[in-house]
């Protein structure tokens, strides 16, 4: 890990502030990216995963200080990672989650919530440890983010602002979802309400497409049946990242990291894609998808639904108050996007992170620190 801090990434004018080595177990190392605090303590998720790298926890961290200077959150950014094998069984996952807890205890500026890997359940531990993490079970006063799909949400509310300023239609709209979990499911089903034809989805095994649309209710209860996406009658099996180059009007990646690449970006054939996942195209990818005429929404927006909802929970909102919060946020971001990219021709991600900047800019100039 130490090598590839000097090989793949360099503190800038941002951060990071504190990039944090521990070892909270025997056997289990993690990191945590304590990445700008500009606007307030940071708050982002906990990534478990065999395969998460510090470069990777860096890029995340710096994408949450944007997402939550460009939603207007008094939140700064940063990320974990916790290196162990998948645990898919909930509660297995505890004892390591409390371990990873009391180790993060005294990095009071550090907020913790749920990513790949991680839920309500393991925020729950981790906050019946310290007393600090967001996206708790709503037994404990959290507004479960994931099982209301406050991301998926927020996709939709951005979707519909594209609608509004006629870049996309919604009402009949070709649909394309990649991963088919926390953020998948909500973004398929709240974009099917819509009036959205969702015409193939993947999960790690395997992907389906239908082209008259899937039946996404069915498909979620075929999800919670313990079936992978391929096995759904309603549809046709496919190889899982045939359908990334699929014919539609919105492709919505919401699985890992770097999907698209210079290698691959030049064969989507989506009108817009919305970004549900956290970094899932390198900034070549981006590059190309521009030149193309491609409409990548970045993840700093499209996917701020979650944490707006965490900050909500955090402030002692409720669920009607997040939603609210996030359909307020993600249409005027979305609307401000389009008005930028109308008035120059930019790349969405320098026009979003510009909106970012410019509101870090601004609550730097009132702390001392920065
Ligand atoms: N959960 C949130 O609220 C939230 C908020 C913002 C961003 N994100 C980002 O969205 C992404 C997904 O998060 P999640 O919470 O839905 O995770 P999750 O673990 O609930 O679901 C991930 C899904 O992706 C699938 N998947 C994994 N690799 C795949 C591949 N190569 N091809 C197709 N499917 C694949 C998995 O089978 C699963 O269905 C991550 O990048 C995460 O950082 C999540």
């Amino acid at each position: 890990m130490a090598r590839e801090i000097t090989a793949a990434w360099q503190a800038d004018e941002l951060g990071p502030a504190k990039v944090v080595f521990l070892r909270p177990m025997p056997h289990m190392a993690a990191v945590v990216v304590v990445d700008n605090l500009a606007l307030g303590p940071a708050m982002g998720g906990v990534r478990w995963s065999p395969s998460v790298s510090v470069s990777e926890v860096a890029r995340l961290a710096r994408a949450m200080t944007l997402k939550n200077a460009a939603a207007g959150l008094p939140y700064g950014g940063g990320k974990s990672g916790i290196y162990l094998p998948p645990c898919p069984d909930g509660e297995s996952r505890y004892p390591a989650m409390r371990a990873f807890a009391r180790a993060i205890e005294q990095l009071t500026d550090y907020i913790p919530g749920p990513d790949m890997g991680t839920d309500e359940g393991c925020m729950a531990v981790v906050h019946d440890e310290i007393g600090r993490a967001v996206g708790l079970p709503s037994v404990l006063g959290g507004i479960p983010l994931d099982e209301l799909g406050a991301t998926g949400y927020g996709l939709a509310c951005c979707a519909e602002a594209l609608a509004a300023d006629k870049i996309i239609e919604l009402d009949g709209a070709r649909v394309v979802v990649q991963g088919f979990g926390a953020v998948g499911t909500h973004a398929a089903r709240y974009l099917a309400e819509r009036g959205a034809r969702i015409i193939a989805v993947s999960d790690i095994a395997g992907a389906v497409h239908q082209d008259a649309g899937l039946d996404v209710e069915a498909l979620l209860a075929a999800k919670r049946a313990g079936k992978p996406v391929a096995a759904f009658p309603g549809g046709t099996a496919r190889d899982r990242d045939e359908i990334l180059w699929q014919k539609c009007d919105l492709l919505v990646p919401a699985a890992g990291p770097d999907v698209f690449t210079a290698g691959n970006a030049a064969r989507v054939r989506a009108k817009v894609i919305l970004q549900g996942a956290n970094i899932p195209a390198t900034a070549e990818a981006e590059h190309i998808f521009h030149r193309r005429g491609v409409l990548c929404v970045p993840d700093i927006l499209a996917n701020a639904g979650g944490v707006i909802c965490a900050a909500v929970e955090q402030q002692g909102g409720n669920r009607a108050q997040a939603f609210a919060a996030i359909e307020e946020k993600i249409r005027a971001n979305t609307a401000e996007l389009v008005d930028r990219l109308d008035a120059g021709d930019v790349p969405p991600r320098e026009a979003a992170t510009a909106m970012a900047m410019s509101r870090l800019r601004a609550a730097g100039g009132y702390r001392r620190r920065f």
